[in-house]
C-alpha cells in the first residue's frame, strides 16, 4: 500500500475498511483494513494500512476519532464508467427491441429524438436519466444527446447540478432519408457544434465536458466528418461515434464510402480516430481495423445488452484486449434495455460465455477482468485514467460504498464471505439497494442532497 505525504492539502474525510479496485497489472486488488483520506479538492490524499492510523493521522492532520469505519459486509469500489449511453433514448427504455439497428433507428429512435427541441420534455427525461444512472453507480457517463444544441446544453447543466462527471455530445447528422425533419444541413451541424462547445465550456462546470459526436458514418457526409475531425483536433476535444455494429450497416458504409478500405478507415481519413476517441460496438471489426485502433489510441465501448437486444453481433472482447485496444463498457440505452452498469458487467460475461460455447478454446473473461472493464477500463477508454478509475493517490475520489447485506436488498445468505466473494455476489446479484453512497470528486451525490425538480 502506498501513503504518499501530501501535507498541505488538508484531509476532509477518512474511511477505514475494505477497498477493492483494479490496476493495469491486477484485474482485482483487495485492500483489507485500509485507510483512505480525501482532501479538500476531492482527491485521494493517501491510501494506507489501518495499522498506520497514528502515523497517517499525524502526517495528514486528522483525528483518529473522525475516521468512518465500514461495516462488516461493506466495501468501497471505484465508481463505474458508462462509456456509451443515449440520454435522449431513456424516454423509451425497455421497449421497442423488435427490430435490427437500421430499422429500429428509423421506426423508434429518430421520431423520439426529434422531440428534444422541446426543452420541457428534455428537462424531464434528462433529469430522470442522470438521477437513475447515479443511483445505479455510474459516476461518469459519456452521453449522446440529440441534434438540438439547447437541449444538449441542458443535459450538461443537469449532470453538473446532480454532480455527475459527464462527457456530453450534441449529435451531428446531415443525412437522414427516413425522418426528414430530424437532420441538419452540414453548415448547421458545424455551426451548432461550435456553439455547443463554446457555450458548454463557458459554463466552467468542473466535471462536465463536450464531446464531438458524429452519429455514425451513415448519418454524415464525408465533408461533415472531416469538419468534425478538424474541430476536435483544433480544440483538443473528445470524440464519440458508433462503428461496425451490425453487418448491414458495415455493407452500407462500404457502399457510401467507396474510397475507403474499411469502416475504420472512413473515420481515420477524417481524423476522427485519436487517443480521445471512443467508438461504440465494433462487433464486426477485422484484426487490421483493431490494429488501427491500437495505433491511433482510439478505444471501444462494449455494449453487450444492446448487441443482444438488437441482434447486432457479439464483440470478442478477449481479441480486443489481445490487440491492446483500450476498452470500456456501455449500456447503450435504449438499444440496451438497462441503464445499470451492473447489467453491462453481467452481459459482458454472458457474451464472453457465448463465444466459449461456440468455441471451447475461447478464453472466457473472468468477473475480475470485467470489473476492471467497468471501472479502470472505462476511464482509459475515455482518456480520463489520469483522474479516475481506481484508488490511486492523486486521483479524484469517485467511489461506491457497497453494502452486500443491505437491509431489504436482493442478496441473501451472506455469512463470513471474504471480500472477493462479496464483490462477486454484488456484481452478479446486487442492485442500487446495495449502493448506499456514491461519491464523485469527493462529494457525496447519492443519497441526493434534496429532491431537486424532475
Ligand atoms: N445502438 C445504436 N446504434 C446507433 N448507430 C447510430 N445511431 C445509433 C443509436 O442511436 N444506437
Ligand atoms: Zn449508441
Amino acid at each position: 500500500m502506498e501513503a504518499s505525504d501530501r501535507s498541505g492539502s488538508s484531509v476532509v474525510f477518512v474511511f477505514r475498511g475494505t477497498f477493492v479496485h483494479s490496476t493495469p497489472q491486477a484485474a482485482l486488488q483487495i485492500l483489507e483494513d485500509a485507510l483512505l483520506g480525501v482532501d479538500t479538492k476531492g482527491k485521494i490524499a493517501f491510501i494506507g494500512d489501518g495499522k498506520d492510523l497514528q502515523r497517517l493521522s499525524q502526517a495528514f492532520g486528522f483525528s483518529p476519532s473522525e475516521v468512518t469505519q465500514l461495516e462488516q459486509h461493506e466495501f468501497f469500489m471505484p465508481g463505474m464508467v458508462d462509456t456509451h449511453i443515449h440520454a435522449s433514448q431513456y424516454s423509451y427504455i425497455g421497449t421497442a427491441l423488435d427490430m435490427p439497428l437500421l430499422q429500429w433507428l428509423n421506426a423508434y429512435t429518430f421520431p423520439v429524438e426529434s422531440r428534444f427541441q422541446d426543452l420541457a420534455f428534455a428537462q424531464k427525461v434528462y433529469a430522470k436519466v442522470v438521477k437513475r444512472t447515479l443511483r445505479n453507480g455510474t459516476t461518469t457517463a459519456c452521453y449522446f444527446a440529440t441534434i438540438h444544441t439547447d437541449a444538449s446544453l441542458l443535459l450538461g447543466q443537469i449532470a453538473n447540478d446532480f454532480g455527475q462527471r459527464a462527457l456530453v455530445g450534441k449529435v451531428c447528422m446531415d443525412t437522414n432519408s427516413s425522418v426528414k425533419h430530424y437532420k441538419e444541413t452540414s453548415q448547421e451541424s458545424e455551426d451548432e457544434t461550435y456553439r455547443f462547445i463554446k457555450e458548454l465550456l463557458n459554463k466552467k462546470y468542473p466535471l462536465v465536458k463536450p464531446v464531438v459526436t458524429p452519429r455514425f458514418a451513415l448519418s454524415c457526409t464525408e465533408a461533415l466528418l472531416s469538419k468534425l475531425g478538424a474541430i476536435a483536433k483544433n480544440n483538443n476535444l473528445h470524440i464519440q461515434s458508433h462503428i461496425s455494429e451490425n453487418t448491414e450497416e458495415v455493407m452500407l458504409v462500404m457502399n457510401q464510402f467507396p474510397g475507403s478500405e474499411s469502416y475504420t478507415d472512413v473515420y481515420h481519413k477524417c481524423n476522427l480516430l485519436t487517443d480521445k476517441t471512443v467508438m461504440a460496438h465494433g462487433c464486426h471489426l477485422s484484426d487490421e481495423e483493431l490494429a488501427l485502433f491500437r495505433e491511433t489510441g482510439a478505444s471501444l465501448s462494449h455494449c453487450p445488452n444492446s448487441n443482444f437486444s438488437l441482434c447486432s453481433g457479439v464483440l470478442n472482447v478477449r481479441n480486443v484486449l489481445n490487440h491492446k485496444v483500450k476498452c470500456g463498457l456501455g449500456t447503450d440505452v435504449a438499444g440496451g434495455y438497462s441503464s445499470s452498469m451492473l447489467d453491462a458487467v453481467r452481459k459482458t460475461v454472458d457474451a464472453s460465455k457465448v463465444l466459449t460455447i461456440q468455441n471451447p478454446k475461447h478464453n472466457t473473461l473472468s468477473f475480475e477482468e470485467v470489473f476492471r472493464l467497468a471501472t479502470l477500463g472505462g476511464s482509459q477508454a475515455l482518456s480520463l485514467d489520469d483522474q479516475i478509475g481506481n484508488f490511486e493517490v492523486g486521483k479524484d475520489f469517485d467511489a461506491l460504498r457497497v453494502n452486500v447485506a443491505a437491509p431489504d436488498g436482493p442478496i441473501d445468505l451472506i455469512q463470513s464471505d471474504g471480500p472477493k466473494v462479496l464483490l462477486e455476489k454484488f456484481l452478479n446479484l446486487g442492485d442500487d439497494r446495495n449502493i448506499v453512497e456514491v461519491f464523485v470528486a469527493g462529494r457525496k451525490v447519492v443519497p441526493f442532497a434534496s429532491e431537486k425538480s424532475d
